[in-house]
C-alpha cells in the first residue's frame, strides 16, 4: 500500500452564537483528522462507530468536495483514500459537514497544487454548504463574521476568544435540513430590526472582548431560537441554571441539537460537570475555541 501523503486537520465550529444566525461562527478545540494517500479509486474509511453510517465512495462529501474544487478550475483530481478520524458528533450542530466541506477544499487545493486566498475558500465553502457562519470558522479558525448573499462575500476575523465553552450533545441527531424547515419565511420588520440590533451588539462585543455584553445578547435572538427550542428538552431551565452558575450565556449551537454555553475561561471542566449532573440527558463537553482553521499537518 502507498505512503501516507498528509493529514488536513479541521475544527469543530458552533455557528450563529444567537442572533448571528447564518452568520457568525466560532472554531472550536475539537477537530477532524483525514489522511491522504494514492489509491487507485476513491474510498474513505472512518473510524468510529458514529460515523460508520456515512458513505465511503465517490458520494461522500469530502469526495464530491474536492471533485468539485478541481471541476470548478477544470482540472483533473486523481484518486485517494482518505482515512478518517474525527472527534466530532455528527450531525449535532458541531458543524460536521462544514467541516467535510473545509477538508476537502484543503485537499483539493494541495492535490491540485493551487493556493486559494481566505475569502476564496470562504466562499467555495459557503457556496456547498448553503451558507456561510460554520464553513468559513471551520476554514479560517477563531471567530468569524460572514455576509454571505449571491456574489458578495465578506469575511471579518476574529481572534481566538478567551473564553470556556461547554456544549451539551443529546443522544439523537439532527438534520440540518429538518430544522431549517421549522423556520418561518418572513419576520416583520419590528424582529428584523430586534434581530440587526442584538446581531451587532454581540459582534461588536465579541470583538471588544466583552462576553458579559456577548453572553447577554447571546440569549437576545428573533431569528431561529423561539422556533427550535421546543426540540431540545429542558432548554428554558438549563438557560437558568446556566445563569446560577455565572455562565456568560446559553444558546443553540449551529442548528441544534447541541447547546453551547460561553463560560470564563477556566470554569468549562467544573460548569460542565455541574450541568451534566444535572441535565443526564445530555453529554458534556468542556472545550475551548480554536484559534486555528483547517490545515496540513
Ligand atoms: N466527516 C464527514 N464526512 C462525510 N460527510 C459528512 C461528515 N460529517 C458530516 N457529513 C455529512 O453531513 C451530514 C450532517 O450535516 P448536518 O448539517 O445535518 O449536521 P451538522 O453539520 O453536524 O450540524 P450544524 O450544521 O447544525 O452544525 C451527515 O449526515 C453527512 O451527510
Ligand atoms: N446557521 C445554520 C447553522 C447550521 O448549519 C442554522 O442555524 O441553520
Amino acid at each position: 500500500m502507498a505512503a501516507p501523503m498528509f493529514t488536513v486537520v479541521v475544527p469543530a465550529t458552533t455557528a450563529n452564537l444567537g442572533p448571528g444566525y447564518d452568520s457568525v461562527g466560532m472554531a472550536l478545540a475539537l477537530h477532524m483528522r483525514v489522511t491522504v494517500t494514492r489509491a487507485d479509486a476513491w474510498r474513505v474509511n472512518y473510524t468510529g462507530e458514529e460515523y460508520a453510517e456515512l458513505t465511503t465512495g465517490e458520494d461522500n462529501l469530502i469526495v464530491q468536495t474536492v471533485k468539485e474544487v478541481a471541476r470548478r478550475y477544470y482540472r483533473e483530481v486523481e484518486s485517494h483514500l482518505l482515512h478518517v478520524e474525527s472527534d466530532i458528533p455528527l450531525g449535532k450542530g458541531l458543524g460536521s459537514s462544514a467541516t467535510a466541506i473545509a477538508a476537502g477544499i484543503v485537499i483539493a487545493e494541495k492535490l491540485l497544487s493551487m493556493t486559494f486566498t481566505p475569502v476564496e475558500k470562504a466562499r467555495i465553502g459557503s457556496e456547498l454548504e448553503g451558507h456561510s457562519d460554520n464553513v468559513t470558522a471551520t476554514l479560517l479558525g477563531g471567530v468569524t463574521v460572514t455576509y454571505f448573499a449571491g456574489d458578495s462575500m465578506e469575511v471579518i476575523q476574529l481572534p481566538k476568544p478567551e473564553i470556556g465553552v461547554v456544549i451539551l450533545v443529546p443522544p439523537e441527531a439532527l438534520k440540518t435540513t429538518e430544522s431549517r424547515g421549522l423556520l418561518p419565511a418572513d419576520l416583520t420588520h419590528a424582529q428584523a430590526a430586534s434581530g440587526s440590533a442584538s446581531a451587532n451588539v454581540l459582534t461588536t462585543a465579541i470583538a471588544t472582548g466583552d462576553w458579559e455584553l456577548a453572553g447577554r445578547m447571546m440569549e437576545l435572538d428573533v431569528f431561529h431560537e423561539r422556533y427550535r427550542k421546543s426540540l431540545f428538552p429542558s432548554f428554558d431551565e438549563i438557560r437558568m441554571y446556566c445563569r446560577s452558575l455565572g455562565a456568560f450565556g446559553m444558546t443553540i449551537s449551529g442548528a441544534g441539537p447541541s447547546l453551547f454555553v460561553a463560560v470564563k475561561d477556566g470554569e468549562e471542566q467544573e460548569v460542565a460537570r455541574k450541568l451534566l449532573q444535572q441535565f443526564p440527558y445530555y453529554e458534556a463537553l468542556a472545550l475551548q475555541p480554536a484559534g486555528a482553521g483547517a490545515r496540513i499537518e
